[in-house]
């Protein structure tokens, strides 16, 4: 890794962020080691470009840092979805380790939620826009759809080992639910026993930290987002088992990871051709213009510059 080249000269179209135990890509050549400054400050880790063994460049970028040095409330959020931006990704598929909180959901499935609920505590920075640039993007559907589905028909046959499942919305019908939903709380402490009941009270499928403004970010950035979940433990819920600690995430994981690395390369082997040829977020492109609600005399100007990172020529500033 050390002596790779600094730059690269292709739009790289996707991006995959690693969470907690996914710290880089395996069986994959590297070719290039990018450190992006943004507006937002620095990413959370070097962007690692690698090819595929078709040539498709893939930039990997790890959430947490490559030591694990930012807990999920200091992640720099907009720097990471800014930077991936920057490159040419227009499609996200982001991993992270999970809390069950339903029965069927056992430790080491994979989960890909369609909805999220919000439990963080506001003291996350979740917008690119504030005041002096101010505009609102939808966030009634906070993944993709059409991603979400295409990687279910690639993970499930890529999952191996014991009775190892994959829950989605289309198999959670079948448990009377008509999403599947994902809880991002606070952290760093995990829930109580009470928070945990509440959650599934609410309909929640899976718990973690990570998801927002992750997501939030990439909807601005009019990138295709999907978080595809390994579950780790069964949270505080299941009064006959242990609450969740980091040893059990960590041991699931590690148990785990050759499950995360198939279902990486199976999506990377059958969605290649939809990447390279833009299928994933077409409905996001160019949304963000009409996302604008200040008027020509309300624009901070600093702002809109560092706007123009993100989406060079969406907006005009008159004189
Ligand atoms: C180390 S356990 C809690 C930690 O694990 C998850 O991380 P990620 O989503 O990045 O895989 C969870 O969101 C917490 O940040
Ligand atoms: N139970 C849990 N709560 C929040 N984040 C998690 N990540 C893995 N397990 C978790």
């Amino acid at each position: 890794m050390q002596n790779l080249p600094t730059t690269f000269p292709e739009p790289v179209l996707l991006g995959i962020i690693g969470g907690t135990g996914l710290y880089h890509l395996d069986g994959l050549v590297p070719v290039a080691k990018l450190v992006i400054q943004t507006p937002w400050g620095s990413p959370s880790s070097p962007i690692i470009i690698s090819r595929t063994p078709s040539g498709m460049p893939v930039a990997f970028l790890s959430r947490h840092g490559v030591h694990h040095q930012y807990s999920p409330s200091d992640v720099p959020y907009q720097a990471n979805i800014a930077a991936l931006k920057h490159i040419g990704v227009e499609t996200i598929i982001a991993f992270s380790a999970v809390g069950s909180l339903r029965g069927n959901i056992k430790p080491r499935d994979f989960v890909i939620p369609n909805q999220v609920i919000d439990r963080t505590k506001g003291i996350r920075t979740s917008s690119f826009f504030k005041a002096g640039f101010v505009a609102h993007v939808g966030f009634g559907n906070p993944f993709d759809d059409e991603l979400a589905a295409a990687i279910a028909q690639h993970a499930s046959s890529a999952l191996q080992g014991d009775n190892v499942l994959l829950h989605t919305r289309q198999t959670e019908k079948a448990n009377g639910f008509s999403d599947v939903t994902l809880i991002c709380m606070e952290g760093p402490a995990f829930s109580t026993r009470a928070e945990s009941n509440l959650y599934r009270s609410w309909g929640g499928h899976v718990i973690n930290m990570s998801c927002l403004p992750e997501s939030k970010l990439a909807k601005e950035a009019e990138i295709a987002y999907q978080m595809v979940c390994m579950s780790t433990d069964y949270d505080a819920w299941r009064e006959e088992e242990e609450a969740v600690t980091v040893e059990m995430v960590v041991s699931n994981l590690k148990a785990n990871s050759e499950n995360a690395n198939r279902v990486i390369v199976s999506i990377l082997n059958n969605l290649e051709h939809d990447i390279t040829n833009h299928r994933f977020g077409k409905s996001l492109r160019g949304s963000m213009r009409l996302a604008l609600s200040t008027g020509q005399h309300g624009i901070d100007r600093k702002l809109y510059q560092d706007i123009q990172f993100l989406h060079p020529g969406h907006y005009d500033l008159a004189n």
